[in-house]
């Protein structure tokens, strides 16, 4: 049984069309990447997924179960920080940490061991979440999605407002809760993040769909990058052919994104120039991520 299974999602309010026939399925024990830019719909899925938003069309199964008909036998076993964490002003660390376990029904077993490496000291959690800054409201965001173990977690742009030194905490939670047999769905605009913790990932646009890759995959797929150093201070000059594949230049270096299988025609061509030096490297997934949101994708075909 996939951990989630989402078929033809629509989420409309009112003319706004939040998504748009989203299909997607999440295999249980991955760490699932939902990438796209803002507006993209991201929010409004995870919010289906967690029985928070009634889809407008469509039927969404988590761990088996109907988020909206079956929330309480879910809450259990599924963890979410949302991307804006509401808390109650006056209440402590802890005794907002104890209302949400209450809603989650569930005991906390991780409780104790998450608030220390997220630095969730005694005093800190006994003090009003009022006086917290924007970083220590996140941390408690995450030790309430984890405290209970769930099978699944949901995360909506998790590493907002977390230092760097966090961050890296952050990630091994991700690891360890992978390799505890979790499944986790991470929401995210920041691509090295996703690179960096996701095997598989979604990216989604006004809505839609673009395409679900392993990110090895996505990475593999797209564009290298050819960068050609000319050490005549002439600067930008005619590069032929290769003009087709947008040149950028600085000075007397010029960088070419250009697909995998046309790598070595092109540098066949731009090799009779008299270059300096060469180097071809694979693109990073921001500008596989931008070479799929310029492409338009398939969805545009819909
Ligand atoms: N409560 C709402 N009422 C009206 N429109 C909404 C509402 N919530 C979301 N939308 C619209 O639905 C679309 C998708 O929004 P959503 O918040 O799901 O995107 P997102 O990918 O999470 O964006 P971001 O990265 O900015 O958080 C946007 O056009 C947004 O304006």
């Amino acid at each position: 049984m996939p951990a989630i299974e989402v078929t033809g999602l629509t989420k409309k309010y009112g003319d706004v069309t939040g998504v748009d026939r989203l299909s997607l399925t999440v295999r249980t024990g991955e760490v699932f990447g939902f990438l796209g830019p803002n507006g993209a719909g991201k929010t409004t899925t995870l919010r289906c997924l967690t029985g928070l938003l009634r889809p407008t069309a469509g039927r969404v199964r988590v761990l088996g179960l109907d988020p909206l008909g079956e929330r309480l036998r879910l809450a259990p076993r599924i963890g979410y920080l949302p991307g804006e964490l509401r808390l109650y002003p006056e209440l402590s660390g802890t005794e907002t940490l104890d209302l949400l376990s209450a809603l989650q029904g569930a005991p906390v077993p991780r409780r104790g061991e998450l608030c220390d490496r997220l630095g969730l000291t005694t005093p800190i959690l006994t003090r009003p979440v009022s006086g917290y800054s924007r970083g220590m409201k996140q941390k408690l965001g995450l030790v309430q999605a984890l405290q209970h173990d769930p099978l699944l977690v949901v995360l909506d742009e998790p590493t907002e407002g977390l230092d760097p030194l966090v961050q890296e905490t952050f990630f091994a939670l991700l690891q360890d809760a992978s390799a505890a047999g979790r499944t986790v769905l991470l929401s995210s605009h920041i691509l090295p993040e996703v690179q960096r913790t996701c095997g598989r990932v979604a990216i989604v646009r006004d809505g839609r769909l673009v395409t679900v890759e392993s990110v090895a995959g996505l990475r593999e797929a797209r564009a290298r990058r050819i960068r050609l150093t000319f050490d005549d201070g002439q600067g930008p000059r005619p590069l032929g052919a290769a003009e087709l594949w947008a040149p950028q230049w600085q000075g007397d270096r010029v960088d070419l994104l250009v697909p995998p299988s046309e790598v070595v025609g092109a540098l066949r061509g731009l090799l009779a120039l008299h270059v300096a030096d060469v180097t071809v490297e694979e693109a990073g997934l921001d500008e596989a991520f931008l070479d799929l949101y310029r492409d338009g994708g398939p969805e545009e075909e819909a």
